[in-house]
C-alpha cells in the first residue's frame, strides 16, 4: 500500500491564502465521502473560514501513480483524516486538552486497503508524542472505532416534547426569557456555552462553526438561515445565562413543530425556564430537540413525564485515552480508594498495569514493578467508557467487557469515577 500512496498533512486555509487550494481539494473529497451534494465555491470558502479559526490539520491521502483517465485529478486526496484541539470536561471542572478527530473518508474505490488504520495509528501517536492524553470523536457507525481503542463515553437522544395544556412544569421561574435578534448570538454563544463547558463533565469545547450556526448566519447548507429564531434568558442578576435558537418548522407539519438548534443553559434555572419558554410559544404543539441529555432534569421537572416522546437514544462521545497514566491523574476522585487495573490497549500505545491510588480527589497512577493480580482488566476502550462517570463499571463487567479479579472492584471503580452531575455532550464535531 505504502507506494501507492503519499499521507500529507497540511494547515486548515482560508481563501487567498497560499494553502487554499489544496484544502479546497480536501473538503470536496469530504464532501463527496459523507454523500453531499458538491459544494458551492461560496460554501466551500465559508466552510474553510472556520476550519482556519479552529486551527484545524488536514490530513489526506493522495495517489502516487497516475489516476485513471477522466477520474478525479491525484490533487483531490483519496482519503480524509481532520483534528483539532479543544478541552473536554473530564468532571469537577478539570478540562483536558484532547484531539478532535473528524471528517474521516475514504473513497470506495480505495476502501478496505487499511488508509483509515494508517491514518488513524498515525495520528494517535503524533498526538501521544505531543502530550496530549485524549482523543475523541463522533462515529457513522458503531463497528468502526473499536479497533482503535475508542469507548463510548456519553449518550444523547431525540425527544419530541408534547408542548399542549399537557405540558406543566414544576417549576417557579427565578429569571426571565424574552427574545433576540438572532445574531446577538455571534457574540454571546461563546459566552454562555464557556460556562454550560465548564459546568458540564463529557463537555468538548466547540468550534468557531457553532455560533454561526446558532445565530443563522452559516446555516448546514452553507447559507444564512432566516428562519432562526432566539430567545434569551436572565438570571435574577440580568445577565443572559442561556439561549435556545430554533425553527419554525411550518404549517404543513403536523403537529406544529419547533425545532431545537441550539439549547444550551448555564443554569438549572435557565433550562427549565427555557422549556416553559418552548411550551408556551402560541400555534405550537411540539418541539423537537436532537442533541438531548438521557439523563434529563425536563423529565423530572414536568407533572406527566410522558409528554416526551423519546425513542431515539444513541452514542455520542467516543473517547481513546492516549496516555493512562496523565489521563487518570487528571481527574478528580470523589472517593478515596485503590486500584489496580491491567490495560490492554490493541495499538500498543499505553497499556500495562497501573496502580491508582486516589486520595483526598487527587490520584497517583504508577505502574507497580511487579505487577501482581490485577483488581480489573479491561481493555483501553472500557477504560475510557466507564472515565466520564457515563458508563457504569459493573454494566461493562456484566457484559464481559471488565474482567473483575477482586470482588466490589467495578462497584468500587463506579464510586470512584463518578462525576456530578450527568455526563452530557453538546458539541459535534
Ligand atoms: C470520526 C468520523 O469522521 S466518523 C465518519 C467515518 N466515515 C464514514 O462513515 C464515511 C464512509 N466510510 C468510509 O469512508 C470508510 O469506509 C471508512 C473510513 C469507514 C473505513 O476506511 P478504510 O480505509 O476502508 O478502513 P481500513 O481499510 O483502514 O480498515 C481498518 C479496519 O476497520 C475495519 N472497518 C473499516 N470500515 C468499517 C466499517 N464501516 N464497519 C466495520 N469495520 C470497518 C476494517 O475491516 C479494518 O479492520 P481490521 O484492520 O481490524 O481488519
Amino acid at each position: 500500500m505504502s507506494d501507492d500512496y503519499e499521507i500529507r498533512r497540511f494547515t486548515a486555509a482560508s481563501k487567498g491564502e497560499a494553502g487554499f487550494p489544496d484544502a479546497e481539494s480536501w473538503l470536496q473529497a469530504v464532501a463527496f465521502g459523507f454523500h453531499e451534494s458538491t459544494r458551492t465555491p461560496e460554501h466551500v470558502a465559508k466552510s474553510l473560514e472556520t476550519y482556519a479559526a479552529d486551527r484545524r490539520i488536514f490530513t489526506g491521502a493522495y495517489q502516487t501513480r497516475e489516476v485513471a483517465q477522466g477520474s478525479l485529478p491525484a490533487e483531490v486526496p483519496v482519503a480524509t483524516f481532520g483534528t483539532f484541539r479543544k478541552t473536554l470536561n473530564i468532571g469537577f471542572g478539570r478540562l483536558l486538552e484532547t484531539q478532535l478527530v473528524t471528517a474521516v473518508t475514504v473513497r470506495t474505490s480505495h476502501r478496505r486497503r487499511g488508509l483509515l488504520r494508517r491514518m488513524m495509528s498515525e495520528d494517535l501517536a503524533m498526538a501521544k508524542h505531543d502530550g496530549v492524553a485524549m482523543a475523541a470523536l463522533t462515529a457513522s457507525e458503531g463497528s468502526i472505532y473499536g479497533r482503535f481503542g475508542y469507548g463510548v463515553a456519553s449518550f444523547e437522544r431525540t425527544v419530541k416534547v408534547d408542548t399542549t395544556s399537557r405540558f406543566q412544569l414544576n417549576h417557579q421561574a427565578a429569571g426571565s426569557v424574552d427574545i433576540a435578534d438572532p445574531p446577538v448570538l455571534l457574540d454571546l454563544a461563546p459566552e454562555v456555552f464557556d460556562r454550560v463547558h465548564r459546568l458540564t463533565p463529557g463537555s468538548i469545547g466547540r468550534q468557531e462553526w457553532y455560533r454561526q450556526l446558532a445565530s443563522g448566519s452559516l446555516g448546514r447548507d452553507g447559507k444564512e438561515d432566516p428562519a432562526i429564531k432566539v430567545v434569551l434568558h436572565y438570571g435574577p442578576d440580568g445577565a443572559v445565562d442561556g439561549y435556545v435558537s430554533y425553527k419554525f418548522l411550518g404549517w404543513d407539519t403536523e403537529p406544529h413543530t419547533v425545532q431545537v438548534v441550539d439549547f444550551v443553559a448555564a443554569t438549572n434555572e435557565a433550562y427549565l425556564e427555557l422549556w416553559q419558554f418552548l411550551a408556551a410559544i402560541d400555534l405550537v404543539e411540539r418541539v423537537t430537540w436532537e442533541e438531548a441529555p438521557l439523563d434529563d432534569p425536563l423529565t423530572w421537572a414536568l407533572a406527566d413525564p410522558r409528554c416526551i416522546d423519546s425513542s431515539d437514544s444513541r452514542d455520542m462521545l467516543w473517547l481513546r485515552i492516549l496516555d493512562v497514566v496523565k489521563a487518570l491523574e487528571a481527574r478528580h476522585y470523589p472517593v478515596d480508594g485503590r486500584l489496580v487495573l491491567e490495560v490492554l490497549d490493541p495499538l500498543g500505545l499505553t497499556g500495562g498495569t497501573f496502580t491508582l491510588e486516589a486520595s483526598g480527589g487527587q490520584a497517583a497512577v504508577v505502574r507497580p514493578d511487579t505487577p501482581g493480580t490485577p483488581d480489573l482488566t479491561l481493555d483501553i476502550s472500557a477504560l475510557a467508557s466507564i472515565y466520564l462517570g457515563g458508563v457504569c463499571p459493573v454494566t461493562l463487567t456484566a457484559a464481559g467487557r471488565i474482567r473483575e479479579h477482586k470482588q466490589g472492584a467495578s462497584l468500587q471503580a463506579r464510586g470512584m469515577f463518578a462525576v456530578e452531575r450527568a455526563t452530557h455532550c453538546l458539541t459535534h464535531f
